[in-house]
């Protein structure tokens, strides 16, 4: 019997979200979220659906994302899914930051971890996450192949002109300074689901995606390759989002520094923890923002205009950038649920052939949809994203490939 299942690691800076696959058919056998990592009120959820019994959930503080990580490892166990199964073919990490070198999944050894470690300055909420994910889990079970997939990696087809910053070369090269982008998987995933939706191939379409998370970004897809992304450097840069800023005049940080005396970490934490949404309102989940709109809270409205302002602006730029746009995506937590969001990003478009039908735009599903009028020039779409699918298919294609590879070409 060939090992065909797949575990999926996707470790955020205070949360690990995780999935069991069973490769023969893409199926989940179990899936689970731990969060609040490092607080007093950690909760880890776990379902496990191919047995049937429901979920089950933990409340005893997680201390950080090793201890999750073993805390999974014993709920998998339990139902007989341990990380030391002969079943488990590999195990794919998601990783955020792969820098210039990492275009394709690649299977994880001391180098790589190396490289991924060399890039934490420039993923400070994330690759620190994503290398403990790693280390844990070569811990438990040194023998299986263990592969990242990278955030970073579908965007490395962009144009210079796109990911080349206006600064001095020297200086940006010496320090490998440039736009990287970031959720990766999930607009690659996203704009492929976009085209089949559209009943064409992703080579005829081009397509804007608004992943919209806690960390949030936009990208333009022209015939399936990435050619502009609103992150940057680092996950900081383009849409408002949960906690981040974005685009921000680079002059307010020397003018916390000098003026407000900050050093450059207070200023790294300002931008990163404490602006965005949670900055401007206090709250950075969207649902808790539309619920004080609807009482009347200004601020909140303030930050939903601020938050809808700026993808208004990315989506036009990134029309521009393509000059033809044949579907508007929406995607991941806010993409897929808020639709007051879609609605407002969309509003006054109508010259550009876009727009959004109400009454669809209402409708909760799981599906990808068209949310946009039959007529409409433009089709706008909501496609739930399913980074973790993406990874364990490239995960398990790597590791098939290698097992092809030593055993000799199929005859
Ligand atoms: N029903 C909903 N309505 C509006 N926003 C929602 C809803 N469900 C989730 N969200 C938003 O989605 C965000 C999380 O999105 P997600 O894609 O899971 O983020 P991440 O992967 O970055 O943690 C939440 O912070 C919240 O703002
Ligand atoms: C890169 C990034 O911002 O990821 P997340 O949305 O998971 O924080
Ligand atoms: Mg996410």
């Amino acid at each position: 019997m060939t090992a065909s299942r797949v575990l999926v690691l996707n470790s955020g800076s205070s949360s690990l979200k995780y999935q069991l696959l069973d490769m023969t058919d893409g199926s989940r056998l179990a899936l689970g979220l731990v969060e609040r990592i490092g607080e007093e009120t950690s909760r880890l959820t776990h379902t496990p659906l191919a047995t049937g019994g429901g979920e089950r959930e933990r409340t005893d503080p997680v201390a950080d994302h090793e201890a999750a990580l073993k805390a999974v490892s014993e709920e998998l166990d339990a139902d007989g899914y341990g990380l030391d199964s002969p079943e488990l073919a590999a195990i794919g990490h998601r990783v955020v930051h792969g820098g210039k070198r990492f275009t394709e999944p690649t299977v994880i050894d001391d180098a790589v971890l190396a490289e991924i470690r060399r890039l934490v300055p420039v993923a400070p909420l994330h690759n620190p996450a994503n290398i403990t994910g790693i280390t844990t889990a070569q811990a438990l079970n040194p023998g299986v192949p263990q592969v990242a997939v990278f955030d970073t990696s579908f965007h490395t087809s962009m144009p210079e002109h796109a990911s080349r910053y206006a600064i001095d070369v020297e200086t940006a090269d010496a320090h490998r300074i440039r736009r990287y982008g970031f959720h990766g998987t999930s607009h690659a995933y996203v704009s492929r689901q976009t085209a089949a939706l559209l009943g064409k191939a992703p080579s005829d379409v081009n397509v804007i995606v608004l992943h919209l998370g806690n960390g949030a970004s936009a990208s333009a897809v022209r015939g399936g390759r990435c050619v502009d992304t609103s992150m940057g450097l680092t996950p900081l840069e383009g849409l408002v989002m949960g906690t981040r800023s974005g685009d921000i005049d680079p002059a307010v940080v020397f003018h916390l520094g000098r003026v407000a005396g900050m050093s450059v970490d207070e200023v790294d934490e300002l931008l990163n923890k404490r602006s965005g949404l949670v900055g401007l309102c206090g709250d950075n989940d969207m649902r808790e923002i539309r619920r004080r709109i609807e009482e009347g809270d200004e601020a909140a409205r303030l930050a939903f205009d601020i938050y809808v302002h700026r993808l208004k602006k990315y989506i036009g730029a990134y029309y521009a950038v393509l000059g033809r746009v044949d579907a508007v995506v929406f995607t991941a937590g806010v993409g897929e649920n808020a639709a007051p969001v879609r609605e407002a990003a969309l509003a006054g478009l109508e010259e550009l052939g876009l727009a959004v039908d109400s009454d669809l735009n209402a409708v909760r599903s799981g599906e990808a949809r068209l949310i946009s009028p039959q007529e409409a020039r433009v089709a706008v779409a909501v496609v739930p994203t399913d980074e973790e699918l993406e990874i364990a298919q490239q995960t398990y294609a790597l590791v098939s490939a290698g097992r092809a590879g030593r055993e000799g070409p199929a005859a």
